[in-house]
């Protein structure tokens, strides 16, 4: 791992910090929240970028543009790095950026990324995330689960403390067939009116996913976190509020269900020192914050 000069600062750093290429007028004339998505990616490619990558995993949404951004800045050699997307505006971000694209299966068997870049819709106090909102979750869940640092990067609106705090559903990607069979077992599980994601055009019915299924989005209570356990909470949902893990693992049970947008258990060190690849939980996840500081939360 690369360490930048910014790794030297510790959990937060200041907007001075930031190289004076990046304080352009075009900088100065974005939104707030676009601002912070470019700060954070900023700081999180040079902290984890590694020069001599030869795999790169780039997630899906708006953030990653910026990811994407700071990797081109860095002015490293590209020429020998695959970048692997995770879904088709990822494909077509990395190509447009004149970088080399390749699919996820057509990494060689065993191959481990060197690290992985992507957004997220909700990070809570133990790094589990709500993912989807894009509804890409199932690639970019096998492309973190491949990678040996998964590097999350975000938003201000993003860093809550438990899952479902600001963000209300969790995405979950479902065979067309059996979707409705699914709304239902969500229901038992106690998600008040789940439901499956239209197109955007309203035209064309339910969205479609990268793989052709339905993505349904099932609200529940807010998540409990490591801490609500440790203070006796069960986590098992008897009163609506699930542990992570355990709600997690339930819908992922689901007949029909291809995966589930939350990622949780383990990092990727920890699951490389447990003998496996990557976790999908990320090892660090960098939010760009309303001040033009970065808040870092990083794997205990
Ligand atoms: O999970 C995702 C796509 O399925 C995205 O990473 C997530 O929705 C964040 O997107 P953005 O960077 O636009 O806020």
């Amino acid at each position: 791992m690369i360490q930048s000069a910014f790794s030297l600062f510790c959990r937060r750093l200041t907007l001075p910090t930031i190289p004076t290429v990046f304080r352009t007028p075009r900088f100065y004339t974005m939104s707030a929240v676009e601002e912070s998505k470019r700060a954070a990616a900023k700081v999180a490619v040079g902290n984890h970028y590694p020069k001599d990558a030869r795999w790169v995993g780039i997630g899906s949404g708006t953030t990653i543009v910026y990811v994407v951004e700071a990797i081109k800045a860095l002015g490293v050699d590209t020429s020998n790095t695959k970048y692997v997307p995770t879904g088709y505006q990822s494909k077509q971000l990395i190509i447009s950026a004149g970088l080399a694209a390749a699919e996820y299966d057509s990494v060689p068997l065993g191959t481990v990324l060197d690290v992985a870049f992507d957004g997220a819709d909700e990070v809570d106090e133990d790094l589990n995330c709500i993912k989807g909102g894009g509804a890409c979750l199932f690639q970019e869940k096998i492309v973190a689960l491949q990678a040996k640092e998964f590097i999350c990067v975000a938003d201000y609106r993003k860093l809550q403390p438990r899952l479902l705090t600001n963000w209300k559903a969790i995405p979950i990607e479902v065979a067309p067939i059996a979707a409705h069979r699914v709304l239902l077992k969500l229901r038992e599980l106690g998600s008040i009116n789940p439901t499956i994601r239209a197109s955007a055009s309203s035209k064309e019915g339910p969205l479609k996913t990268d793989q052709g299924f339905f993505i349904v989005d099932a609200p529940f209570k807010p998540m409990l976190i490591k801490a609500d356990i440790e203070a006796g909470h069960d986590g098992s949902g008897k009163d609506g509020a699930w542990a992570v893990n355990v709600l997690a693992d339930k819908i992922k049970e689901i007949t029909g269900v291809l995966e589930v947008g939350i990622f949780h258990g383990q990092t990727g060190p920890q699951a490389t020192a447990a003998g496996g690849i990557g976790g999908q939980r990320p090892v660090a996840a960098y939010f760009g914050m309303a001040d033009g500081t970065v808040a870092v939360r990083k794997a205990e």
